[in-house]
Parts: structure tokens; sequence; C-alpha cells
């Protein structure tokens, strides 16, 4: 008779390492007296001082998006490498870990999204909210035309020097927060405006309708890129702001940060 190992056992065969996401210590010394095995903790912190440690910068309550930050983080890290077979354990319906799955390291789909959350100066709630409103706007277009936008996030008043207003800006004075519904709705809309949006470390519009004048001098973007992604670039790099550019003309979102292309998605794959 064939036990539950012959039937699960092929989920952790060979593998290369085990990600544990936020173990409990007892949890975590389990794997102390496993031989021959390289484990690593993720978490938005690490309480079991675990010497291999990947730091989730936000919880993300959906286990693909935790697993495919951790996996970044881990190969930012050299913790692992392209190929690797792993085994990712985590929490699904409570606070202990309930749920194993094998994925495989893919260096292709290391897309630099850990490092634009991670060491970004801009809290990475905001800048989850700035890439899904992107990224939704890209899906949906405006009224089904395709648009374009910039968004600079984070280090505000050295951007607002940086640039002058096209016309009035709409937010003068209000106090709204990226990530609010009502507010995306509002982005939505002016995004048909020309110009960039300037949003605060802490996801405070500041202004619509910008016109960023930072020197391009010697920021390298892509071929065919034009004056949006050009700007969204070199702002990147006279301040500590990040940049999320959604292109009109090929519905690609991109990421820039200290003046180079970090992160390049496609909206309907995302
Ligand atoms: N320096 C700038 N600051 C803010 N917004 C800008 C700047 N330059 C261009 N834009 C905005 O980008 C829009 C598109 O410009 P352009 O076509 O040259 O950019 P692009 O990089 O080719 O972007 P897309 O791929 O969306 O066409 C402009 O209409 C304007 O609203
Ligand atoms: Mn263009």
């Amino acid at each position: 008779m064939a036990g539950l190992d012959d039937v699960f056992g092929d989920l952790y065969a060979s593998i290369d390492a085990v990600l544990l996401f936020s173990p409990s210590g007892s949890y975590y010394e389990r794997f102390a007296d496993v031989d021959d095995l390289d484990v690593i903790v993720v978490g938005t912190e690490n309480p079991v001082n675990a010497d291999v440690f990947v730091e989730l910068p936000l919880a993300f309550d959906d286990i693909k998006e935790r697993i495919k930050f951790g996996l970044e983080g881990a190969l930012e890290q050299d913790l692992i490498e392209d190929g690797d077979q792993l085994v990712c354990a985590t929490s699904l319906y409570g606070d202990e870990i309930d749920t194993v799955s094998r994925v495989r390291a893919d260096a292709e789909t290391h897309t630099g999204i850990y490092d634009l959350f991670v060491k970004s100066r801009a809290e990475p709630e905001v800048i989850k909210a700035v890439l899904e409103l992107a990224i939704e706007l890209g899906k949906k277009g405006q009224k089904g035309k395709p648009v374009g936008a910039l968004f600079v996030v984070g280090d505000a008043g050295k951007v607002m020097n940086k640039s002058r207003p096209l016309s009035y800006n709409p937010f003068e004075k209000s106090h709204v927060h990226v990530g609010d519904p009502i507010v995306n709705v509002m982005l939505k809309e002016f995004s048909r405006l020309d110009g960039a949006f300037v949003i605060s470390d802490a996801g405070k519009i500041v202004s619509a309708y910008r016109y960023l004048e930072p020197s391009a001098e010697g920021v390298d973007i892509p071929k065919g890129l034009g004056a949006r992604h050009m700007a969204g670039g070199a702002i990147t790099r006279d301040t500590n702001a990040i940049t999320i550019v959604l292109s009109e003309s090929d519905g690609l979102v991109r990421a820039f940060k200290a003046g180079e292309l970090i992160l390049e998605v496609d909206p309907e794959a995302y």
C-alpha cells in the first residue's frame, strides 16, 4: 500500500531550498535538524532571527504575489539562482503555515519589482497602489481608448522644484491619497491631461499637470521611447522619486529609479 509520501513526495523531492514565509519560532526550529537543506525565511519581519532572511515590503494577502516577492528578493540577494527548485511554505487560512507550493526560480520572471518596492523612499503601499492604478489604466484605457500617464512617486518637494505647472492644479488644497477608490477614479479621469502627477512619500496627490524639467544629460532610456519616458527616467536621477509610466503608444507600464529603467510589465499579463 502506498503512503502519502508516495503521493505528495514529489512536492519536496530534490529541492534546492525551502522558503518559510513568516514561520513561528517552533516551526522554524523544526528545520534545524534537516540535513543538507537551505532554509530561507521570508517576511515583513524576522522575529526568529534567521541568518538567511528576505524582507517583504508588504505582507501581501495574495499568496502568489507574496511568493513572487519572496522569490525576487531571494534572487536579488543571490540566495537562490535561476533554475532552482524551491518549496515555499506559507499560511493561507490562518497564522500557521498550512500551504506548500513547489516553484522554480526563473530569472526571466525576475522583473525588478522587488527593488522598486524595497529600496525606494515612498511607502511600499503607495508604490503598490500607483502600480496597480497604472496597470488597470493600461488594461482598460480611458473610455476604451489607450491612454498614457506619468506618476512621480516620492520626494515630492524636490520634484515640485524641478517642474512647473502646465495649468491649474486640480489637487491644490485637497488632501486626497492614491489608493482611495474615488481618488483613483479622479486620477484616471485626469490622465487625459498633459504632464505628470506628483505624489508624496505617503501617497498624497500633490499635483496633476506638472511639466518635468530634469536635466536629461546622460540618462539612457530605451530607443523609441519619447519625451514622457525621458522626463520620467531623468527625474529619478535628479531626485529620490521613482516613476511609473504608462505608455500610450505601446501600452506597457515601466518604472524608473535612479535614472534607470528597472521594471517593464505588460498590463494584460500582470
Ligand atoms: N517633460 C515632461 N513632463 C511631463 N509630461 C511630459 C513631459 N514630456 C512629455 N510629457 C507628456 O507625455 C505625453 C506624450 O509625449 P511623447 O509622445 O513624447 O512621450 P512618449 O515617451 O512617446 O510616451 P507615449 O509612449 O505615451 O507616447 C505628452 O503629451 C505630455 O503629456
Ligand atoms: Mn509618444
